[in-house]
């Protein structure tokens, strides 16, 4: 059955893409699954990210380890985590030849490698670290757990299947594919064959001078984001939805103006702070995220909750945004067949912009924090008559920062400031995660567990553990899609030539 396909990804295949900078685009460059190398290879998109990503200062700087390739170039990961030191097993997807190297032509996926298997996901198989499902104190990181509704995410799952974001290919008539695979034995049937686990959808800036859009969605006030009407109608949706914890937090703040002023900053109202922080976002970080919702430039599209507008309140930003509609965004959508799961990694830090938005689809997995700064000190042989020295191979501090936290289905992770900018996040393989029971450890905020994990937990064995003072929940993994919206920084969109 042939399957809808973005133009843009047609033109990529056919060689007569037109100019990105002088059109702006709507591309669906897309990753084929496995092993993950780039179906698009050879497009200039991909070869452009693929050499920023590898020539990232981070990842030159940090040269006692080998440097992961930044698969698709989309992502930064700039350092090995710790574990894919230990052995073939955590080894990265570089089966392919290419993707290892640190050169700008590798397109190794951050995916990591092992393929689906059938095996019954076991307890013993799981990630050892308990997640937590309340965020951790990482300064710009917020979760809303079930923030989608069941409609919400019923309907971006029947979407991206219908868009056939992650079917084989079967369309691309690229020779360079068929040979590929063909050397793999794995068939090319003429370009089809693996499926995909990433497809990446890019909007695009349009002044209002440069008229009306003739593709895609178009706004009342006549510009147009080059993304597809389901992907406009996700961030309007996702903005409305968050809007009422960015003015909860906002109250919240104005209670503890007012209750510090008068000096009654008790302890039930500190208690009453900490519940509604972590439900909270920070105002600022809203219009950052959502600019066509809370810009007094332009007229707000209608947003699909209730409520009024919040005020925009004037504040100094240390990422100065360009107004809505000079700034575009970037969708990535992923899917992970357990055990996989994604190098430690930050998106690029000079591609995209503050502000990235994590929505978790028909699943849940544990996500990892690291500091992006740590330091590493290789143990190294100690020569003849030479002693340890004290401490032998020092840990640094930092090391024992990582954080762990589960995202439930239809939760939404929000990466601002430091845990953007600062802070590593990945995935482990794995085929499952212990994750803290409700209401043992969380404490307040805490959300519930999905009913299906809750079957599934239960129902497969011992899959219940004690750990550090609280219950742990071990939660098979299953396919999950998630789904990254961010945006490009000014003129980071612009690509090619
Ligand atoms: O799948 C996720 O939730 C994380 C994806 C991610 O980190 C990314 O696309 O940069
Ligand atoms: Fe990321």
């Amino acid at each position: 059955m042939k399957r809808r396909r973005s133009s843009m990804l047609v033109e990529e295949a056919e060689g007569r893409r037109s100019d990105a900078r002088q059109e702006g685009y709507l591309a669906s460059l897309i990753l084929r699954g496995g092993e993950g190398e780039a179906a698009g290879r050879g497009s200039k998109i991909l070869l452009t990210h693929a050499q920023e990503s590898s020539e990232h200062p981070a990842g030159r700087e940090q040269h006692d380890l080998p440097s992961v390739s930044a698969g698709d170039g989309e992502e930064e990961a700039d350092q090995l985590p710790r574990e894919y030191e230990a052995g073939p097993s955590r080894s990265r997807s570089c089966s392919r030849s290419t993707s290892s190297s640190n050169s700008a032509s590798s397109h190794g996926s951050l995916f990591s490698s092992r393929s689906p298997s059938p095996s019954p996901p076991a307890p013993s198989l799981a990630t050892t670290s308990t997640y937590a499902r309340t965020c951790p104190p990482i300064p710009g990181l917020y979760l809303f757990p079930s923030l989608l509704s069941l409609e919400l995410e019923r309907e971006l799952l029947r979407v991206i299947d219908r868009e056939g974001y992650f079917s084989p290919l079967s369309i691309l008539p690229d020779p360079r594919i068929a040979r590929e695979q063909e050397r793999e034995g794995g068939g090319g049937g003429g370009g089809g064959g693996a499926e995909r686990n990433q497809a990446m959808l890019f909007g695009r800036a349009r002044p209002r001078s440069a008229g009306t859009a003739t593709d895609g969605q178009e706004w009342a006030h006549g510009w147009s984001t080059g993304l597809p009407k389901w992907a406009d109608e996700l961030v309007l949706a996702l903005g409305g939805l968050l809007k009422g914890h960015a003015q909860a937090q906002a109250q919240a703040q104005d209670e503890d103006a007012r209750g510090s002023c008068a000096g009654t900053d008790t302890e039930g109202s500190s208690s009453r702070r900490s519940t509604t922080a972590a439900a909270a976002l920070p105002q600022e970080v809203w219009e950052m995220l959502f600019p066509e919702c809370s810009s007094s430039t332009f007229p707000s599209p209608s947003i699909p909750t209730s409520g009024s507008q919040p005020q925009p309140q004037p504040h100094p930003s240390p990422h100065p945004r360009p107004p809505p509609h000079l700034q575009s965004r970037q969708l990535i959508l992923n899917r992970y067949h357990p055990p996989q799961g994604l190098a430690s990694h930050i998106d690029l830090p000079h591609r995209f912009a503050d502000g990235i938005v994590l929505c978790s689809l028909s699943a849940g997995i544990g996500m990892r924090f690291r500091p992006r700064h740590r330091t590493r000190t290789r143990p190294r042989p100690l020569q003849d008559g030479e002693r340890e020295r004290e401490p032998p191979h020092p840990q640094p501090e930092s090391y024992s920062h990582t954080h762990h936290l589960y995202l439930p289905a239809r939760s939404v992770l929000v990466l601002s400031g430091e845990a953007r900018w600062e802070w590593e996040h990945g995935i482990e393989e794995s085929w499952g995660d212990w994750v803290e029971r409700d209401g043992e450890d969380g404490g307040e905020g805490e959300c519930e567990l999905e009913g299906e994990e809750k079957g599934q937990g239960e129902g497969q064995g011992s899959t219940e553990r004690a750990r550090g003072g609280g219950k742990a929940l071990f939660i098979p993994r299953q396919e999950r899609k998630s789904i990254t919206i961010r945006f490009m920084k000014e003129g980071a969109d612009c690509v090619g030539e």
